[in-house]
């Protein structure tokens, strides 16, 4: 077995795992092992995980998802390498808030990243993307921190046939300058395209101000970027019929939600997509997760799909500004899916763990040092 030749000269990373529930621990587990192959292979850098057991489980023994202190215990990390959150016996929007939202919203994850493009081996559902894999290659840019998930709302009049419930989306200047100029700025790095999704038609207040800002931010900092805005309603539309005219994409936090498992699915499955949670202050640890929840129905049947958490440590690796081997990663996970092992998702028949040991294998393979390959320097060079 080819293992490390070099020592990493940076102090490991200092990953906090939180699996989560249901089929979050099965892909966690697959994404922590991949991730130690591909450390260990290459030897440029080290990742310490350290495991967290925050879940409903949790929930249910101590009545709380994360301990007291639990906060701070994680702001000592360099990232957060998270699975899902939800579970059949605990209100959905208990489990959510009290995990999910409990970390990004008080970490100040304000941007929410969501890739998509066809990977290799991948057949997507529209055949014109089938047949050209390039014309579907997007980023959208999720607000993570207010809108329709500021939690304002409440209700009265419990069971009354007057019953009263609010859900209060709130839009701040200072929450919708930040996500605008941190869209503006991913979309200046790639086609210089930015698409502002609003509904400004009927949400006349808080969308107003989005678009209203959307337009300062551009003309003021960014007068490069070309940008327009799209009602979401089109947006569906658009993706699904016009998805080469798209690049960059901001959309609230709600709207995005929606529009990037539309994405993901338009990619071939959900249990591909990856998404990053950054606080780009880069002041806490950012949080990486794959876009899917729980998924009950085939919990510990070992069919999950982790090529999503998989782009998602390559998406964490990224951050943590390890470059190459985020992309020397992906790149050993698209040879596997083109050799045809897949998950049922996909339309193959491999199971969780098939795909897993075939992704190390890869990775032993094509970054590491027997002589059938070229070894670590080849990464280094950008030549594999
Ligand atoms: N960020 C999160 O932790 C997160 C995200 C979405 C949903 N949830 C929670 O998860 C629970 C289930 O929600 P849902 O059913 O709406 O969404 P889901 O993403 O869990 O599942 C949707 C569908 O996709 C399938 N699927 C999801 N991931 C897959 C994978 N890796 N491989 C193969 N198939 C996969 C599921 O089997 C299901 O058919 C709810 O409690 C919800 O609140 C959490
Ligand atoms: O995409 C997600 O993270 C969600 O479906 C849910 O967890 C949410 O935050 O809306
Ligand atoms: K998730
Ligand atoms: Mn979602």
């Amino acid at each position: 077995m080819s293992t490390t030749v070099k020592k990493a000269s940076h102090p490991p990373y200092k990953i906090a795992s939180i699996p989560g529930d249901g089929i979050g621990p099965e892909v966690i587990s697959a994404g922590i092992t991949v991730l130690k192959k591909l450390a260990s292979v290459l030897g440029t850098f080290d990742l310490q995980f350290d495991h967290f057991d925050w879940s409903s489980d949790y929930y249910k023994k101590h009545g709380r998802y994360i301990p007291e202190g639990g906060l701070d215990e994680i702001k000592k990390y360099d990232a957060i390498f998270f699975g899902s959150v939800g579970a059949p016996d605990v209100p959905d929007h208990i489990s959510l808030w009290s995990l999910r939202l409990a970390l990004v919203q008080p970490l100040q994850h304000y941007a929410n990243v969501r890739p998509t493009r066809i990977l290799r081996g991948i057949t997507p559902p529209l055949t014109s993307v089938a047949h050209h894999p390039s014309s579907l290659d997007w980023v959208i840019i999720r607000e993570n921190t207010e809108g329709e998930y500021a939690g304002q709302g409440g209700r009265t009049h419990l069971g009354q046939p007057w019953e009263i419930a609010t859900e209060v989306a709130i839009f701040t200047r200072h929450g919708v300058e930040r996500i605008m100029r941190f869209a503006f700025e991913v979309a200046r790095g790639r086609k210089g395209k930015l698409c502002v999704v609003t509904k400004s038609n009927a949400q006349r207040s808080g969308l107003v101000l989005w678009d209203e800002v959307a337009r300062e931010v551009g003309e003021r900092e960014f007068p490069d970027v070309e940008w327009e805005r799209m009602l979401v309603d089109a947006m569906t539309t658009r993706m699904v019929l016009q998805p080469e005219s798209l690049d960059t994409i901001v959309a609230t936090n709600l709207h995005a939600d929606v529009l990037s498992d539309l994405a993901a699915a338009l990619a071939g499955s959900i249990g591909i997509a990856p998404t990053s949670n950054l606080d780009p202050t880069r002041e806490r640890p950012s949080l990486f997760e794959p876009i899917h929840g729980s998924a009950f129905e085939i919990v510990g049947k070992g069919v999950a799909n982790p090529v999503g958490t998989f782009w998602t440590g390559a998406e964490m690796l990224r951050w943590l500004g390890e470059e190459k081997a985020a992309e020397g990663l992906m790149q050993c996970v698209e040879n596997v899916l083109e050799r045809g092992v897949r998950t049922r998702d996909l339309g193959g028949n491999a199971g969780t763990e098939e795909v897993t040991k075939e992704v190390c294998g890869e990775i032993e393979r094509l970054l590491g040092h027997s002589e059938r390959n070229r070894g670590r320097e080849a990464l280094e060079s950008g030549e594999y």
